[in-house]
């Protein structure tokens, strides 16, 4: 029995049973005891303290300033404790006086930290909490799990999230549940005094209303439900990367997954740069972050209860400009979180003078910015990803009188049919810590399969920014010298590049047109003409004109030049022609960088009056005119004139409104779209 306790398998006869000579182990006696250890032992009398020593403690994720004070543990704990009393706060039932006693930490590690420290409750920080408890879950803790590492937030997933999955690059794959893309028509906003004047309502508008006090009993529903859970993860984060223009944000969520993508999508650090190299998070940053500028309560797991006036489904995403609150209910997909806060800042920065946009960009060497506007799915993410040129973000940016700063820290590509070859900065930002989400596996190889869409077409990358190698970090940028607008137009009518003026770069940019190809369930044959004011106008608060005025103000002002290019159809609609080729568009975008379109050769086309090249380096030259890829020409016709039909209908609702100062400007962007 002794001798064989260290696994050593030799048997009776000397020689190994599997043939190999047998293993000799010198054998000492100590105290008449067959001891069979020669090396050094470990520090540890029992398996806890074995474990203990495995982890040394870490800086805090929000951490006291530098100086190693006599008093820097004491400051430390008054410091913890106001951060806990902040979150109770944030948690806090409003129809009840006190928050939840919360205590940081995960509940499972409970008998871990008591091996770690003699009195445990120096361990837990517990908050003040009230004398009389009113509900159940006043007399039970929440625990926290604050500012968590990917690291940790994978463990989390793995082990309490069923469809949790480490990807053979290492990326976390989950599922979002039933919503696998945003629910625009659950979105709700709060109708104040104030916002029913600022605000833009009615037809064409995402801001569909609410009044304050059924947002209460929705803030209260997901309140509830996070204070039932044993515990929540808060992210207390930044959005933009323009110093003087950050806003505070706090998430209370109740799945790691969601962590983790706010994690990855926002910014947690500004100012604290070495070279290129950030070091996260700013312990100051963190340590003033006192109480947060905006919070979201995201408790998509719980529906919402359809009795509940205005609600029109189990999803309700819920906007209150006035709590600076968002609550989700009824939806998991992650992308809820990131567009919210999106909405949220295209209230506030246009107030600061401040252009909020739905666009990627990225920076050239010689300081070049392009901006490129487009609705889902457009191209945005993918052509803003350039090995050639400075990443300084894929989705949502502000163009301030300083220049341009992306309101993120990461981005949220689409993978569906994500290719090495072609989309490689995209492909290798696929790793540890990016979360994939609803996307197909090997179960074994745990490979990922991105031509399958069996849970969706809509499957993500969220990763962040520094993921891709050439990131422009931190991620500001000069003024932008080219306005990119893009469409995927899936009738095959627009040409694949255009050179706009600033009245035409102003009509499109309000029409924010795109086209959506039907699925083949809904036996619809014809793709879908999307008009989207802002190339966004699911996340505008305002009335699309003041967002254009002020584009158009910029791009006077700075010499910007607009180009429209087409990533959809050539050689026929959706169904007959196909999608150009993204090497192609690749190209276009590559001489609109370099300035050479600029200077080329044009004419202009009929109908819309695009100026359109007659040459561009790498592309075929007659795929420029979109009529030489069709051979039925009368169909192309029809089609265009179908098209241009679509695009004078939508701006009817634009007509009466004046753009800028003058009439001058608004006559022009009038007279800028389809004659026929
Ligand atoms: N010519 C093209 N230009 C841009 N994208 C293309 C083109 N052809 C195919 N695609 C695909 O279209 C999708 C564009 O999505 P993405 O860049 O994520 O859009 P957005 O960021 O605007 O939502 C990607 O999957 C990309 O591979
Ligand atoms: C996340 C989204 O953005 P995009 O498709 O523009 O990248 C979305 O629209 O839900
Ligand atoms: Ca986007
Ligand atoms: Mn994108």
């Amino acid at each position: 029995m002794a001798s064989s306790g260290n696994g050593n398998v030799a048997n009776g006869n000397g020689t190994a049973r599997n043939g190999l000579p047998a293993i000799h182990t010198h054998k000492k006696h100590v105290n008449g005891i067959c001891h069979d250890d020669s090396g050094p032992t470990v520090k540890a009398k029992t398996i806890d303290e074995l474990h203990s020593l495995q982890k040394k403690k870490s800086a805090p994720t929000t951490p006291v300033t530098g100086s190693q004070t006599p008093f820097a543990t004491l400051s430390e704990q008054e410091r913890q404790k106001q951060q806990l009393q902040s979150i109770s706060a944030s948690l806090a039932s409003l129809t009840r006086e006190t928050g939840p006693k919360v205590v940081k930490g995960d509940p499972a590690k409970k008998s871990e930290s008591q091996v770690h420290h003699d009195h445990h409750h120096h361990h837990h920080h517990h908050v003040a909490t009230p004398t009389i408890a009113v509900s159940d879950s006043a007399l039970k803790f929440t625990h926290v799990l604050y500012n968590l590492s990917p690291a940790e937030l994978y463990e989390q997933a793995i082990k309490y999230e069923k469809g949790s999955f480490i990807t053979s690059t290492g990326a976390l794959a989950t599922l979002s549940g039933a919503k696998t893309g945003r629910s625009p028509r659950d979105k709700r906003i709060v109708k104040d005094d104030v916002t029913e004047n600022e605000l833009w309502w009615g037809k064409g508008s995402p801001n569909i209303e609410m009044d304050e006090h059924t947002f209460m009993v929705n803030r209260e529903r997901a309140v509830d439900y996070l204070n039932s859970l044993d515990k929540v993860f808060v992210n207390d984060q930044f959005l933009n990367w323009d110093p003087e223009n950050k806003i505070k944000v706090r998430i209370v969520s109740a799945r790691a997954y969601h962590s983790l993508f706010m994690h990855n999508i926002l910014v947690y650090n500004l100012d604290n740069w070495v070279g290129d190299r950030c070091i996260r998070p700013t312990p100051e940053e963190l340590e003033n972050f006192g109480t947060p500028d905006f919070t979201i309560y995201n408790a998509g797991q719980f529906p919402c209860n359809r009795y509940t006036h205005y609600m029109t489904s189990s999803t309700s995403i819920d906007l209150n400009l006035a709590r600076r609150e968002m609550v989700i209910l009824g939806t998991q997909y992650a992308g809820e979180m990131k567009k919210g806060l999106f909405s949220v800042m295209h209230y506030l920065m246009p107030k600061r003078q401040i252009l909020s946009l739905h666009s990627g960009c990225n920076m050239g060497r010689d300081g070049d910015v392009a901006l490129f506007f487009g609705l889902s799915g457009t191209g945005k993410t993918t052509l803003s990803t350039d090995h050639n040129r400075f990443l300084i973000g894929d989705d949502e940016h502000c163009w301030s009188d300083k220049g341009v700063s992306n309101i993120e820290g990461g981005c949220y590509a689409k993978c569906i049919d994500l290719c090495q070859e072609k989309e490689p900065d995209i492909w290798n930002a696929i790793r540890f810590g990016t979360v994939l989400e609803n996307v197909v596996f090997d179960e074994h190889s745990r490979e990922v399969d991105y031509s399958d869409k069996s849970v969706t077409e809509n499957t993500r990358a969220s990763y962040p920014i520094e993921y891709i190698p050439n990131a422009k970090l931190p991620c500001v940028g000069p003024h932008p010298k080219n306005v990119i607008l893009l469409a995927c137009d899936a009738f095959g009518v627009l040409p694949p590049v255009s050179k706009l003026n600033l009245a035409q770069t102003m009509y499109h940019f309000i029409s924010g047109y795109t086209a959506l190809v039907a699925g083949t369930e809904d036996g619809i044959k014809e793709p879908t003409a999307t008009f989207s004011a802002c190339f966004g106008a699911a996340f505008i608060m305002l009335h699309p004109t003041k967002y254009a005025a002020m584009l158009a103000e910029k791009m006077e002002k700075h010499g910007a030049t607009g180009w429209l290019v087409n990533t959809g159809w050539s050689g026929g609609r959706y169904g007959y022609g196909s999608r150009i080729k993204l090497p192609y568009t690749r190209k276009i975008i590559d001489a609109i960088h370099s300035g050479s379109l600029l200077n080329a050769e044009y004419k202009k086309t009929e109908i819309f009056g695009f100026e359109i090249p007659t040459e561009v380096e790498g592309v075929p030259s007659e795929i420029l005119d979109p009529i030489n890829t069709w051979s039925d020409k009368k169909a192309y016709n029809e089609t265009l004139l179908k098209l241009a039909g679509l695009f004078k209908k939508n701006f009817e609702t634009f007509t009466n409104h004046k753009i800028g100062k003058d009439n001058k400007l608004t006559e022009e962007i009038l007279a800028a779209g389809p004659v026929f």
